[in-house]
């Protein structure tokens, strides 16, 4: 039987009406943080249209308070905008909103959120996120891709200087070669693989990334029923869980018939994760597992580190006395050995400052992940309660006034006059990780990918805009999980200063 238009209106209204009255009896009796009109059905979906998230919550909260009430379709949400009631939700209340909301993608992707990044805090999310921070992503780990990682650089330098004089898409091909290490890492040389697997992940993070009615509705069947994400979703997922089957398979094989040869071959994580599926061992992970961490790790490490680049490299454009002092630097360091690597990358720390200063000012995931409160709970006097989806503001609170003097301004010595910040998580005025149990795993494996092609972008190449851009360069950022820049850096290789590795 057809479901008829109007009927699907009249069955919306029923439904929104009956909400909204469950959710004003509910709430009225609460001490509720204070946030904007609702809106009968929508609540306060409307006061987000236009505008980025990030930019109309701070909007909002300028008028609302650092901690603010939204309701979002059916959905109650606590919107945190200053250090100091972050550091309540990350520090002081860290384990009640040590959970994330469950959302579609995680669920259908994720194998009904069993992954790192969006699986609800328990023993089995605790023994994967220790086998994450301890085997994948530790600083011993990252150091074992060193070799890799100066390949994939000096391949991208190759590339460029090819193209010397002319004008490239820098965000395209920094994209690309942080994929390409951030795959191979993890799966290693299976090439095929890696590119099939690509236009998967990057469609289910940007269906993940919109709001679904399905989601902003939950208690409403038919919205679940009438989804078209949800169905795309579950092809996709089909697709790549064909894809990461093989893999596995392929890598047992090779396990299986592995000679003495190669004993020194280049772990990759498929290799280590496949090592935690011995029964005798306190965690044995299913394939599905694996497959879940892979995934986690393909999504989370690649656009992530490579928006920083490409805002990095703009702001720089932006600031030509800032680019002039960072390629100073790294040319100094690198000219008696005459190309970069990563033996001395850290002692650069006006280019480690000028990371540090892009990622306070375009943290690439602006809102973070969101929490779940866990029990009711108080702050602040408000009341949180139970299942109210978290959402920390960081991009606002790395840009509050109290904190940063000239915060909307790119200032990197910020960063060498107090050397004090970092972005660890300790310092609740300065969180582009993250902080409490849910922080990202990924800083260092993050870090290395930023810091290297940066340097070595520096180091070879003078840059300028193509001409007649020099005073238009787009500061704007687009829609998207991360906050990328709305259009691609399209710039000129001017001179090759060096000598090429
Ligand atoms: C510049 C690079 C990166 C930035 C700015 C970044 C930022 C973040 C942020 C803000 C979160 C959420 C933290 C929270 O909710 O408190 C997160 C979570 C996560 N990140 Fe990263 N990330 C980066 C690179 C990476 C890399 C390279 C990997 C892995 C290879 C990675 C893996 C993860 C995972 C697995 C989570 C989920 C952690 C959990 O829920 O327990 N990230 N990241």
């Amino acid at each position: 039987m057809d479901i008829q238009f109007p009927s699907l209106v009249s069955l919306f209204l029923f439904f929104s009406t009956l909400i909204f009255f469950k959710f004003k009896s509910k709430n009225s009796t609460r001490n509720l943080p204070p946030g904007p009109w609702k809106l009968p059905l929508i609540g306060n979906l409307h006061n987000l249209m236009g505008a980025l998230p990030h930019r109309a919550l701070h909007q909002l909260a300028l008028k609302h308070g650092p901690l603010m009430h939204l309701q979002l379709g059916e959905l109650s949400a606590v919107i945190v905008s200053s250090p100091e009631t972050a550091k309540e939700v990350m520090k002081t209340h860290d384990l009640n909103f040590a959970s994330r909301p469950p959302i579609l993608a995680a669920e259908i992707m994720g194998y009904g959120c069993t992954n790192i990044t969006f699986g609800p805090y328990g023993d089995h999310w605790r023994q994967l996120r220790k086998i994450c921070t301890l085997e994948l992503l530790s600083v011993k780990r990252v150091k074992s891709f060193r070799a890799l990682r100066e390949q994939v650089c000096s391949d991208l330098a190759r590339w460029i200087a090819s193209m010397e004089g002319t004008a490239v898409n820098l965000t395209e091909k920094v994209y690309a070669s942080t994929y390409a290490f951030t795959a191979t890492a993890a799966l290693g040389k299976m090439r095929k693989e890696r590119e099939d697997l690509l236009p998967l992940i990057k469609e289910s993070i940007g269906l993940g990334a919109g709001f679904d009615i399905a989601e902003l509705y939950p208690s409403i069947t038919l919205f679940r029923m009438m989804s078209r994400v949800r169905r795309r979703l579950s092809e996709l997922h089909e697709e790549a869980d064909k894809i990461f089957q093989k893999i596995i398979d392929d890598h047992k094989v090779a396990d299986s018939v592995k000679n003495g040869d190669e004993s020194d071959k280049q772990e990759d994580l498929v290799d280590v994760l496949l090592k935690f599926q011995d029964d005798g061992l306190d965690i044995s992970l299913t394939d599905n597992n694996i497959k879940t961490v892979i995934l986690d790790v393909l999504a989370a490490g690649s656009e992530t580190s490579s928006t920083t680049v490409d805002w990095a490299m703009a702001e720089m454009l932006k600031n030509p006395g800032i680019m002039k002092r960072a390629q100073d630097e790294v040319r100094h360091l690198f000219d008696e050995k005459g190309h970069v690597d990563e033996s001395l990358i850290h002692e650069l720390p006006y280019l480690k400052s000028v990371v540090k200063e892009t990622l306070r000012m375009h943290p690439p995931l602006p809102l973070l992940l969101p929490r779940k409160c866990g029990d009711t709970c108080q702050i602040n006097g408000y009341e949180i309660a139970e299942n109210t989806k978290i959402i920390v503001n960081a991009w606002a609170i790395n840009r509050d006034p109290k904190y940063w003097k000239d915060g909307e301004c790119f200032q990197p010595q910020r960063f060498i006059d107090d050397e004090v910040v970092d972005y660890k998580g300790s310092h609740f005025e300065y969180i582009p990780f993250g902080a409490g149990r849910r922080q990202c795993p990924g800083i260092s494996f993050g870090i290395a990918n930023v810091e290297l092609p940066l340097a070595m972008l520096l180091y070879h190449f003078d840059w300028s805009l193509p001409a007649g851009e020099k005073t238009t360069l787009d500061m704007e950022e687009g829609w998207g999980v991360t906050a990328a820049r709305i259009q691609d850096l399209c710039v000129v290789p001017l001179i090759i200063t060096r000598p090429l590795p």
